[in-house]
């Protein structure tokens, strides 16, 4: 039915002649696909469901891959997607090797732009731009933004860049009070009041009308109003804010009227230089537990379609949420902890604390870099900032990780959330670079704890320590892991030994990693392979007698870690071996260097030989007398 649908529709032509019904069956016949698909795979349903119309409209008016389309962050690519060809393989949605969750040029011609990351859509989409100019083609460059991914600073800077550029290039704003929770921030209230007020656009055309069609006087006078347009535009535009940008603002309109759109997409062709376009849609359009609860539907596992409750329920703690109830725990004992996220309340585990500390709790909008500044502020004037983000969105602030808080030495805590493989998101979402970018950081504590009793502590050691802290912690529910070791307190700074039987293998092992190797040591102990296990704790500073003082007597060293292996925990360790002459081989089990895709957390450690077999089997290798000798003996 989609498939004849579609190309009836498209046989049609000119949308002037597609009937008002035979859209609303598509767009009904769409968001049925979605739903059922989404409902197997797990995905973000509700941007989605909210961009059916719209992105109908902008591949009936615009002809993709020849006019390019770039969705910013991405997540609400589906529809264009399967109007682009991919309809047969969404079952895939987000598997490995299966269709990305996001727009990825190696997936077809139609995605122009690899999002993931908010607030890049204008910026990419106004390169393009200024590449057709120089190239003297002529195809559209539309970027369609979200209202929470215009709170990111980066959008600013390309509509300040944009604006002053008199390139043709049309901006949609999907603006539909939404981020992934409730939108945040200046820009939101802003974009609240223009939707109700009239419609300049359609305000202008009228008084056009009447105005020159006075008999005599009317052209004259409609000059005169042309001047006065400014007074006007103040009076009644509402996006006079794009407007003294130097876009040409056009809205707000319904993102759900098919014909509408249609017609204001076709008239930006005739208008020169950049252009704005609002559009007021519904998160969770067309499918009402969805409509009803947005947040949820953003991002979702897979789901009962009648009820919208999820499949599998997750009973047991995540670690996010330990983070914010640990935190909930201090503030309440310590007035000057303050808890900040970049849009991301819900994911970060932050909502307890909202609720607990309403004054204490700030929600930045989609603004890394801010936050951290912002954190840094806060700290020099006497408070304790707890910043949780997500590892992969971090990479945003590195240079306020760096210059506003490190240098200066500030007390801010960075609760880096989702550190290690994040699975279906892919590769703009996994945390696995937060080590190699922390590392060179002067004056910053990096901890990982082996599991939630440990984060506990290491919460505790954040609290109190005078100085930049950074705790990683994976997606997921927490680990509990049991050492039969005397306890070492986290204040002595030192690691820990969690598993000896002696000194042919020394592993150390970082964060959550620690309960893969303990299987590694049980494996390792039945084929008689003596090992050591050191859990670092502090990958910075690391403790080096405790590292070095085993790594002597040991035979061979490992390290095994859910980062690259380029600038990781891994590399830390041979230089610390090489700087005190201990040359022993050391076999780093890190990723490699490639963007790793998107599919089943486990199934790509798998791919990447991050598992108990592949492990055994190397570390079995390299004890193995039979391969030991037949190697002496080839030399
Ligand atoms: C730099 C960055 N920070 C945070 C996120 C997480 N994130 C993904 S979608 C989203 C909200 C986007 O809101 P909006 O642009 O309004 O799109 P909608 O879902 O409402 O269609 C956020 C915060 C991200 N993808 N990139
Ligand atoms: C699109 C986006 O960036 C977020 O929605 C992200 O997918 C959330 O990830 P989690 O599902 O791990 O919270
Ligand atoms: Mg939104």
């Amino acid at each position: 039915m989609l498939n004849s649908l579609l190309d009836q529709i498209k046989s049609i032509g000119d949308f002037r002649k597609i009937k008002k019904h035979q859209i609303n069956i598509l767009a009904e016949e769409l968001r049925n696909f979605l739903i059922a698909n989404v409902s197997k795979t797990g995905g973000h349903l509700a941007s989605n469901l909210g961009v059916v119309e719209l992105t109908l409209a902008l591949h009936t008016i615009f002809d993709s891959p020849k006019d390019k389309i770039i969705w910013d962050v991405g997540h609400q690519s589906y529809i264009h997607k399967i109007l682009t060809g991919r309809k047969d393989d969404f079952h895939t949605l987000r598997q490995y090797k299966g269709l990305s969750g996001f727009p990825k040029r190696l997936e077809s011609d139609h995605d122009h732009f690899d999002t993931g990351h908010s607030s890049t859509s204008i910026s990419a989409a106004l390169g393009m731009a200024c590449a057709r100019d120089l190239n003297k083609e002529k195809h559209s460059v539309v970027a369609v933004i979200g209202d929470g991914a215009l709170t990111g600073g980066m959008a600013f800077e390309a509509l300040n860049h944009a604006g002053q550029s008199n390139k043709n290039i049309t901006i949609i704003l999907n603006d539909n009070e939404m981020s992934i929770s409730e939108n945040v921030g200046g820009v939101s209230n802003y974009l609240n009041k223009i939707r109700t007020t009239p419609l300049y656009y359609k305000f202008k055309g009228d008084m056009e009308n009447l105005i020159v069609n006075i008999p005599a006087i009317g052209k004259s006078v409609y000059k005169t109003a042309e001047k006065a347009k400014d007074c006007i535009k103040y009076f009644f535009v509402p996006g006079v804010l794009f407007e003294e940008l130097g876009f040409t603002y056009l809205g707000p309109i319904d993102g759900h009227n098919y014909a509408e759109l249609c017609k204001v997409l076709e008239s930006t062709k005739n208008i020169s230089g950049p252009i704005l376009l609002h559009v007021v849609t519904k998160k969770g359009k067309g499918y009402a537990v969805a409509e009803n609860a947005p947040e949820k539907f953003h991002g979702i596992g897979p789901f009962n379609i009648n009820t919208g409750e999820l499949l599998s329920t997750n009973k047991n703690l995540s670690y996010s949420e330990l983070v914010g109830n640990l935190l909930v725990e201090h503030a309440e004992n310590n007035e000057k902890i303050v808890a900040i996220t970049a849009a991301m309340p819900s994911g970060t585990g932050l909502v307890p604390f909202s609720k607990a500390f309403p004054n204490r709790f700030f929600d930045v909008g989609i603004a890394e870099q801010h936050a951290v500044t912002f954190a840094a502020g806060l700290a020099v004037a006497g408070y304790k900032p707890f910043f949780a983000v997500y590892s992969t969105f971090l990479s945003r602030a590195m240079g306020q990780v760096i210059n506003d808080v490190c240098l200066q030495s500030l007390p801010v805590t960075f609760l880096i959330d989702r550190a290690g493989i994040v699975g279906n998101d892919g590769e703009t979402h996994h945390g696995i670079m937060d080590i190699s970018m922390l590392y060179p950081i002067p004056n910053l504590t990096i901890l990982a704890p082996k599991d939630g009793n440990e984060l506990r502590e290491m919460m505790d050691f954040a609290v109190n320590l005078n100085g930049p802290v950074a705790i990683r912690y994976p997606r997921g529910n927490v680990h509990s892991l049991s050492s039969e070791f005397p306890k070492v307190s986290i204040e002595s700074k030192k690691g820990e030994i969690l598993y000896n039987t002696g000194k042919d293998a020394l592993i150390i092992a970082v964060g959550h990693m620690n309960e893969l190797a303990l299987q590694v040591c049980e494996r390792l102990k039945r084929e008689n392979i003596n090992v050591t296990l050191i859990n670092p704790r502090f990958l910075k500073p690391l403790d080096s007698n405790l590292i070095l003082e085993n790594a002597i007597k040991c035979k061979k060293v490992y390290t095994i870690e859910d980062n690259y292996k380029y600038g990781g925990f891994g590399s830390q360790i041979c230089s610390l071996l090489n700087e005190h002459n201990i040359f022993k081989e050391v076999n780093v089990f890190a990723f490699p260097d490639k963007f790793i895709e998107h599919g089943d957390v486990n199934l790509l450690y798998d791919v990447y030989g991050l598992t108990v077999d592949d492990i055994v089997t190397i570390i079995s290798k390299d004890f193995d007398s039979n391969i030991i000798n037949k190697i002496v003996f080839n030399r």
